[in-house]
């Protein structure tokens, strides 16, 4: 466009040829038309590719956070993942749309109007060169600048993110203790953390469109200083010299596009960085760890039957632990029968437990499955014989039905009001909307009795070959416990149902009972033999005033 400019002052106005105006400035419709078409289609189709391309980031990043092992997703911490999943992906989604939209037609933009402004004439061209290594100096010192604070941002984010979820999830500790000073004041500081190096990044930020528009006039000058003086001596025409000065303005535009490019791209590659770090840690439970290709259960002898499953010498040691928490474990869990696993705080029942659906693998030792080592078994295989609820039962956002055919995708109404009636849960028909009653985050609107219940119910719908359930009556009362182990047992008279507790109502009537203590089981009998045997369990007992019957 400065070059058909050009022509009209030199070639139309000067020589006052009215058609020349008209013609050359019909050309510059066409291309200002052109134009603004061409970067319109940019626009959107950088707009689609770069929120494709964070789609697919995002589900990456899931996939890979659902196969790390709860050490490792600890490391990184929950926030940190919600972040990286979230706002780092967005970090890098508009450095993507930035790149394509402005990034690749800026240095096009820069190198063309540079050629097309030397066409014009050489003389002014020491002028674009100094002013443009100016920049290019400038922004590459402002990028390092950036990228560590950018890095530190990142992880700001995380560490308020972190406090926010600790008060929310704990509002109701914070008031009972009357905390809510020294949490307003942890927050108050993780925020002023944040906001001091948003604050340093926004001033680096501010400070390079200046420089680039003091460099641009500076430059602009300049251009019109020495073009006045060599159109004196003849060696430039008026048209030349504005042309010029129009390239000039684009190479200055494009600098600055550029300038706002590097701001983001600091930002997008620290995000980047924490993208990567999550995709590239080696899943330590998935299928992949599987140490045969065929993990099958059948390709390793286990059919329809319930097998036998025991832990042979197993020992865990939780990364960075001193000591082990399980120490030489070994114990069976037969099919058609019950058993209790029970313990003090900490003695390590919750961890036995996790070994079993392969939450964790052993630190030495094995868990075996009719005599085959687990370890060589598809994780989803095991899983898929086995329901687990864990201690603190954990209920989705949707509705009763939503939350019940996680254990059976396929159930109808009647197998699930059928497992309603098996875990006692029958406040369900109560509740409106029945099947359909809403729960919302974490199953907060039913009470902690109701929750087990609804896990248990969820975890029968499978009708598994083994039960691994850890501490599931612990809000329910006696009778209640009682009457939804007979339940089980009477629905699945093959299983093998194993029970985590410190209750030893929940278990006393089971076949076999383990008595675990600092990660070692210290007795395995009966509730009878037991209370005549073992000193650890009778004061258990005692403590709870259990009647040795
Ligand atoms: N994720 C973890 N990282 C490090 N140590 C852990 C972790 N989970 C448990 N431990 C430690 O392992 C030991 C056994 O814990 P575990 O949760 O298995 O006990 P538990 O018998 O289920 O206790 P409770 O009845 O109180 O739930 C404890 O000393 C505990 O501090």
């Amino acid at each position: 466009q400065p070059a058909l400019n050009a022509r009209i002052i030199d070639d139309g106005i000067m020589a006052g040829d009215t058609g020349t105006i008209y013609r050359v400035g019909g050309y510059m419709l066409i291309v200002a038309v052109v134009n603004l078409a061409v970067s319109l289609a940019a626009t959107y189709l950088s707009a689609h590719i770069a929120s494709e391309m964070a789609r697919d980031l995002r589900i990456s990043v899931r996939d890979r956070v659902a196969l790390l092992s709860d050490a490792q997703a600890s490391r990184f911490g929950v926030p940190s993942l919600l972040t990286r999943a979230t706002g780092d992906v967005s970090n890098v989604q508009v450095l993507l749309f930035a790149t394509l939209a402005i990034a690749i037609t800026a240095p096009f933009m820069l190198v063309g109007a540079a050629i097309l402004s030397l066409i014009q004439g050489w003389r002014l061209a020491p002028v674009i060169v100094v002013a443009g290594i100016i920049l290019s100096v400038g922004m590459g010192l402002f990028v390092r600048q950036l990228i560590p604070a950018a890095t530190l941002m990142q992880k700001r984010i995380d560490t308020l993110n972190r406090v926010i979820r600790e008060q929310l999830s704990g509002q109701r500790v914070i008031r009972a203790f009357s905390r809510e000073r020294t949490e307003l004041r942890r927050y108050d500081d993780a925020n002023t953390d944040l906001f001091t190096v948003a604050l340093w990044m926004g001033r680096w930020q501010t400070a390079l469109l200046p420089t680039v528009t003091v460099v641009a006039g500076l430059a602009s000058v300049a251009v019109s200083g020495f073009g006045a003086v060599f159109i004196d001596h003849g060696w430039m025409k008026i048209g030349q010299l504005t042309a010029t000065s129009g390239y000039l303005m684009q190479i200055l535009v494009a600098v600055s596009m550029l300038s706002v490019v590097a701001g983001v791209a600091s930002r997008a590659s620290a995000s980047a960085a924490r993208i990567i770090e999550v995709r590239d840690t080696e899943a330590s439970i998935d299928g992949a760890t599987s140490r045969r290709d065929d993990g099958s259960l059948a390709a390793l002898g286990v059919t329809d039957r319930a097998p036998l499953v025991e832990l042979d010498g197993v020992s865990f040691r939780y990364a960075g632990a001193e000591s082990p928490a399980l120490d030489s474990v070994s114990l069976a869990f037969r099919p058609q029968s019950t058993t209790g696993i029970i313990g003090g705080t900490a003695s390590g029942k919750s961890t036995l437990l996790a070994l079993v659906p392969r939450l964790i693998d052993p630190t030495s030792g094995a868990v075996r499955w009719n005599g085959a080592d687990t370890a060589d078994f598809a994780p989803a295989a095991v899983r898929s014989r086995i329901s687990y609820i864990s201690a603190g039962t954990s209920l989705i956002t949707g509705t009763i039905a939503t939350n019940l055919r996680i254990g059976k995708a396929d159930a109808d109404d009647d197998e699930l009001w059928q497992a309603l009636d098996l875990a006692a849960a029958n406040f369900v028909r109560e509740r409106d909307g029945g099947l359909d009653a809403e729960v919302t985050q974490g199953g907060r609107n039913f009470s902690g009795g109701q929750r087990q219940r609804l896990a248990l119910a969820r975890a029968l719908l499978r009708r598994p070959d083994i039960f691994v359930l850890d501490e599931p009556f612990s809000a329910l009362d006696t009778d209640t416990e009682q009457a939804v182990v007979s339940a089980i047992r009477a629905a699945c008279p093959t299983s093998s149902i194993v029970i985590g507790t410190q209750r030893v109502s929940s278990i006393r009537r089971a076949d076999q009972i383990a008595v675990i203590d600092a990660g070692r089981i210290v007795a395995v009998g009966t509730h009878q033999s037991l209370l005549a045997g073992s000193t650890v369990y009778r004061e258990l007992a005692d403590a709870q005033a259990v009647a040795g019957v």
